[in-house]
């Protein structure tokens, strides 16, 4: 089982603690979800985890079957939809997609086409990114995050911008996840993570 272990974490921005001493242990198989105010660290822990930022004290350890991963490899366990990362916007959707399975592959197999119409954009395949509404980018990204072969999925905000017909289809996909899978989100919404029967409040560790 993929399991990640914080012992005594802590970020700091110039002069001010984000959070500090933060022990965890996420198991795959199940969601967390780190809620809070705006501005209390939700986004940053998430970014912690997926290892794209480093810790300011304590140890991250990542392990699958009580092996020890290196922690520069642990990206490639990692999928990610946030805010802040951006689709790469000249490329068409088919061009990004194509794109992105040269790096990191989709879940069985799964073609370019069959991504498009599981993000029901088949209409939209040979159109620009840029020219997509942001309803049809989230849900590019989530699907990007959704579909690549990846054990762990983190979701910041993952409701962000979805119409209802869009949220139901965020909530077909947390439902199709894999039983080794390991769900982390970030969020201020409760009917974004309804599902999740691990709640974590970030405001804890202040
Ligand atoms: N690169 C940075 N440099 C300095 N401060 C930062 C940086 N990134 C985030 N912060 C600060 O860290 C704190 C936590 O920000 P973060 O984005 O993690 O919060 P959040 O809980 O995700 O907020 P929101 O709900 O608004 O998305 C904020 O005070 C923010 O200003």
């Amino acid at each position: 089982m993929l399991t990640i272990s914080a012992e005594g974490i802590g970020k700091k921005y110039r002069r001010e603690w984000i959070f500090r001493r933060v022990n965890l242990t996420l198991n795959a198989g199940t969601s967390y979800t780190f809620v809070g105010p705006n501005g209390s660290g939700k986004s940053t822990l998430l970014q912690l985890l997926t290892g794209s930022l480093p810790t300011t004290e304590g140890n991250l350890i990542f392990s699958l079957n009580n092996k020890l991963i290196d922690p520069d490899n642990w990206f490639r366990q990692v999928s990610i939809a946030a805010p802040y990362l951006e689709l790469v916007e000249e490329l068409t959707l088919d061009e990004l997609l194509i794109f992105h399975q040269t790096f990191k592959p989709f879940r069985a197999n799964l073609t370019p086409e069959a991504i498009a119409d599981r993000l029901l954009l088949t209409h939209a395949r040979h159109k620009e990114i840029k020219y997509f509404s942001s309803g049809m980018k989230q849900r590019v990204k989530l699907g990007l995050a959704f579909f690549s072969n990846s054990p762990v999925v983190i979701l910041d905000e993952p409701t962000a911008n979805l119409d209802r017909q869009g949220a139901a289809w965020y909530h077909e996909q947390v439902r199709q996840l894999g039983p080794d899978q390991l769900l982390l989100i970030g969020s201020n919404q409760p009917d974004e993570y309804d599902f999740c029967p691990n709640v974590l409040d970030v405001m804890q560790w202040k």
